[in-house]
């Protein structure tokens, strides 16, 4: 079949071969993915250009201080969990604790899953080993599948049209739920309340449950019916990794003449494809959405300005978000330095702290697990050198489940690196579960109320 390709998509899929491009799946036939990503090409974008430009200006706001930014979702989603329960709790979950942050802090809360996309995966090592056999590591639903089987592991382009899918399944999904009255701010507060009254983590939180109800209580004598605030606004993230894939989806916005990455509001560079010369930056500087990159606790401050020069070259507030993830016990000393030769540059970013994958450790069962208590305190650790510097600090992105899944220890259920085993579920890195979540922004509400 003839397709036409937006002559910019065709360039862009030639990045990933003039620029350095790591962390790629060696697809075993060409001829395959270049008939899934023509195709693909000519699809229409599963985010408009209007709505990552409103993006932009609400990322804005983070950079200025006058905003914060909630990003969570799965380390790895998965095909087979884009259902509607699954997607119902995660956004509930994302919701639940965007309502308690926004009260703590009488800022506005911009809420961004990392769903509807995040199924590509940088791995550590090419090649996972289990006894005598070696077998390509699992890269995500997007590459290949996380059974350990020669067929299973080869890498199969027509996932990437199942991404897409999957995708806009789940984007379809959110859609409907953040506009359909499930939002709604009253009945979001009569789940944390739920979660305050039956569970134990929930049990220190009452007050500030209680404020929030009487604040709500207060609109309603005002005459502000809460039952109208049924919309929330939702964005939609993931981690820009399969050029192949995000080539497919770039499109010119006919209004501006701009290019937009199409599979996702906001998209990420990873910390281990950030390299200056390599074919991620490269594409990132071209695209117009909100991005954001992973600074992991080795990141010079040298490479991340030349970082900002290459990626924010105007110094657009909105334009460019830093996660760091340096580890709890790295962050108190390379933050400061970051912030302070960012800020000297003029550069007006957005910081935001991934407590997560600083933070991973393997237990005894050899299950990949991270502390709740070791998370919390990157966290504060993060709000700490913002406040001594006099800078905001933006926000948190981690990754998270509506389910009660056993992956993470500690915490307010106080799950016991024993309980792993009961329902460890992710693909990929360990997710916070529903109440893990809960008390993390629970915490972070105390934390910013504190300060
Ligand atoms: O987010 C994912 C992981 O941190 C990344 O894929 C590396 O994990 P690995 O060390 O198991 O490969
Ligand atoms: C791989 C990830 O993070 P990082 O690039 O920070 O290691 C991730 O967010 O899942
Ligand atoms: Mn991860």
């Amino acid at each position: 079949m003839e397709v036409l390709l937006d002559g910019k998509t065709a360039e862009f899929a030639e990045l990933r071969r003039t620029f350095p491009a790591v962390q790629q799946p060696d697809w075993p036939d060409p001829t395959a993915l270049r008939d899934v990503t023509d195709r693909l090409a000519t699809e229409a974008p599963l985010v408009t250009a209007g709505e990552c430009a409103d993006l932009r200006g609400r990322m804005a706001a983070v950079a200025r201080g006058q905003a914060i930014m909630l990003q969570g979702g799965d380390c790895a989603e998965t095909f087979a969990q884009v259902t509607a329960d699954s997607v119902r709790r995660k956004l509930k979950t994302l919701l639940q604790m965007a309502v308690v942050l926004t009260h703590a802090t009488a800022l506005p809360v911009v809420k961004v899953g990392r769903m509807a996309g995040q199924y590509a995966k940088p791995r550590s090592s090419p090649v996972e080993r289990q006894g005598d056999a070696t077998l390509p590591s699992y890269r995500g639903d997007a590459v290949n599948g996380l059974e350990f089987t020669a067929d299973a592991r080869r890498p199969d382009p027509a996932r990437l049209r199942t991404m897409y899918e999957a995708s806009a399944g789940t984007l379809d999904l959110v859609r409907s739920l953040t506009t359909g009255g499930f939002a709604g701010l009253s009945q979001v507060h009569a789940w944390n309340r739920g979660f305050v009254a039956r569970s134990r983590a929930g049990e220190r939180y009452e007050s500030l449950a209680d404020e929030i109800g009487r604040s709500l209580a207060f609109m309603h004598a005002c005459g502000i019916d809460t039952r109208e605030l049924g919309t929330a606004e939702f964005y939609v993230s993931h981690e820009g990794l399969l050029l192949d894939y995000e080539a497919a989806l770039t499109r010119t916005d006919p209004e501006t003449g701009r290019l937009y990455a199409g599979s996702g509001h906001l998209l990420w560079i990873g910390e281990r494809t950030r390299q200056l010369d390599g074919a991620h930056v490269e594409f990132f500087s071209r695209i117009s959405n909100p991005i954001a990159v992973k600074l992991g606790p080795s990141a010079a401050a040298d490479d991340v300005l030349k970082l900002i020069d290459r990626l924010d070259p105007q110094r657009e507030p909105g334009r460019l978000t830093l996660v760091v993830r340096a580890g709890a016990e790295r962050v108190r000393d390379v933050l400061p330095v970051l912030v302070e030769k960012v800020g000297a540059e003029g550069a007006q970013v957005c910081w935001v702290s991934d407590p997560m994958h600083g933070n991973t450790t393997t237990a005894p069962s050899g299950h990949k697990t991270r502390r709740f208590e070791t998370v919390l305190d990157e966290v504060r650790g993060f709000v700490e050198v913002h406040r001594a510097l006099g800078t905001h600090p933006g926000g948190i992105h981690v990754e998270l489940t509506g389910d009660d899944v056993t992956e993470c220890v500690g915490g307010g259920n106080a799950l016991l690196a024993e309980d792993l085993p009961v329902r460890y579920e992710t693909a990929c890195d360990p997710r916070l579960n529903h109440t893990q979540s809960l008390d993390l922004a629970f915490r972070l509400a105390e934390m910013y109320r504190d300060q």
